[in-house]
């Protein structure tokens, strides 16, 4: 199996840029896990509580799962993913089974701040795209897709956001092998990937 992790800011296009990754490859041979999945579950908080939670922090995310997951699917054993719910700001009761994979892509804003999970991955990326770029998809993203409005989404930029991409997030990129900039859509940073993948296939 390989392991491909994709890291970046929110609303650099970490998501856009996996599924085109993905989409020349057949169906059973590539699977993806988002670390949003992997938010802790804090079901002993009440939902006005949890929308005061720090998202962007690395300790919001639950590494310990996240790790033991990706070893047993590297052993070739099935697991249950967690789905989350942005709209309930907790993980739901529901999973998903997940089956090992030729390649399995993990993305996520954080996933390579854990040196363990790390370890893990075979090829590491790092998604760019400039903060205004970043700020006004994800308004216009959490708006239509993840019950936000206007308010909400500049009150969350400005307090944790921006300084936690500063501090956690922006750093990560000395730990990529490859940068790929998505301020526009990037043909050939996808295409290079695709090579790259295919060639370690190979
Ligand atoms: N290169 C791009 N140009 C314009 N819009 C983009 C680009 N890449 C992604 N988007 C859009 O920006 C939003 C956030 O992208 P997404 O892939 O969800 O980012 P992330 O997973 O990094 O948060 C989506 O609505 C997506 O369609
Ligand atoms: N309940 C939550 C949990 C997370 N977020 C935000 O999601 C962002 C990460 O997801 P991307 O798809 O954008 O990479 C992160 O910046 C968190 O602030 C949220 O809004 N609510």
């Amino acid at each position: 199996m390989l392991i491909i992790g994709i890291g970046g800011g929110t609303g650099s296009g970490k998501t856009t840029v996996v599924e085109q990754i993905i989409s020349h490859f057949p169906d059973g041979e590539v699977a993806v896990i988002s670390q949003d999945s992997y938010y802790k579950d804090l079901s002993h908080l009440t939902k006005e509580e949890r929308t005061k939670v720090n998202f962007d922090h690395p300790n919001a995310i639950d590494f310990p799962l996240l790790c033991d997951h990706l070893r047993e699917l590297r052993a070739g054993r099935s697991v249950l993913q967690p789905v989350y719910s942005f709209v309930e700001h907790n993980r739901t009761n529901e999973t998903v089974l997940t089956s090992p994979t030729q390649v399995l892509v993990v993305e996520g804003i954080l996933i390579l701040t854990d040196a363990q999970i790390r370890e893990l991955f075979d090829i590491k990326a790092f998604v760019h795209a400039d903060s205004d770029e970043r700020l006004i998809r994800r308004l216009k993203r959490d708006i239509a897709e993840r019950g936000r409005d206007l308010q909400e989404v500049l009150n969350r930029y400005q307090t944790t956001l921006k300084p936690m991409h500063q501090q956690f997030i922006e750093p990560t990129k000395e730990f990529a092998d490859i940068i790929i900039p998505n301020n526009k859509y990037n043909t050939v940073a996808v295409d290079i990937v695709r090579s790259i993948i295919n060639e370690r296939l190979s």
